[in-house]
């Protein structure tokens, strides 16, 4: 078994994954090099998810390899990939998923209190990142008395918190507006330099992968050259089905391979 680069913080040989027997991703092979932003590109579909599911020790790949540093995850027992992901990877998802009867500070300080920091000092910092986030003055309402932008900062915010090696973002700006989504990014984007975290960011528009420093894009499951992403478009309304956007998104992604 052949060992990762030494400056890949996250390296994944020949991913083979199947979804109910249709292939998501067939052979792909990936280096995340330690601090850098990394987007994953590519239209709906072609598999952005479950490589950051792979990559995170979420999903076992059918074939291939995945390492963290020096440690091989795809060989972890799963208490152990279990403790990586807890205590060394962050995630956000594209819609917020927080706890209902919780505060947004409590929301945001979740991560640390759950590591056996005190609830003083993860509060204080909580609140240091709802403020980053533009969302300080929310600290003390609860998730339904938010906006869904608002939410997803404090999803963001407690992602942030613990300052992980690695933080997951798939589509991380998804429910904002496009005002919102540069403010949120950079945000993200800065606070991941100035801790040094390394950032994986699934996205399928150009706005967004702009801001990483590389980006490796994906096409029905396999690395391609290009994808050709179109624009951000604006999120639906809440409740609001996404299925002609979806088809949208996809029409409007070319490729090179
Ligand atoms: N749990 C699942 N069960 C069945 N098929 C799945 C599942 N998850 C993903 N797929 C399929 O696997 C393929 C890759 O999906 P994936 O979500 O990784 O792509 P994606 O690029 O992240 O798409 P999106 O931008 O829409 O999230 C798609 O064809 C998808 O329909």
């Amino acid at each position: 078994m052949a060992a990762p680069p030494d400056n890949d913080v996250l390296w994944a040989r020949a991913l083979h994954v199947t979804h109910n027997g249709s292939p998501a991703l067939t052979g792909v092979s990936i280096g995340v090099r330690e601090g850098e932003i990394l987007a994953v590109g590519g239209p709906r579909g072609s598999g952005k998810t479950t490589l950051l599911q792979c990559l995170s020790g979420q999903l076992l790949a059918e074939q291939g390899e995945v390492w963290f540093n020096s440690a091989p995850v795809h060989t972890m027992s799963p208490m152990k990939r279990e403790r990586l992901r807890r205590d060394r990877f962050g995630w956000i998802d594209p819609a917020p998923v927080l706890v209902p009867e919780l505060t947004a500070w409590e929301n945001a300080a979740l991560l640390l209190m759950l590591r056996g920091v005190s609830r003083r000092r993860a509060k204080t910092a909580a609140l240091e990142w709802l403020d980053r986030l533009d969302v300080g003055g929310c600290a003390r309402k609860r998730p339904y008395a938010l906006l869904q932008s608002e939410r997803q900062r404090v999803a963001i915010a407690r992602a942030l918190a613990p300052a992980p090696s690695v933080i997951f973002a798939d589509e991380p700006t998804a429910p904002l507006h496009r005002a919102d989504r540069a403010q949120v990014l950079r945000t993200l984007t800065a606070a991941a330099r100035s801790h040094g975290i390394t950032v994986v960011l699934a996205t399928h528009d150009a706005d967004t992968a702009a801001l990483a420093d590389r980006t490796v894009s994906l096409l029905d499951g396999r690395r391609v050259n290009t994808v050709h992403l179109p624009p951000a478009a604006e999120p639906p309304e809440p409740d609001v089905p996404t299925g002609p956007a979806e088809t949208e998104g996809r029409a409007a992604c070319s490729l090179s391979a």
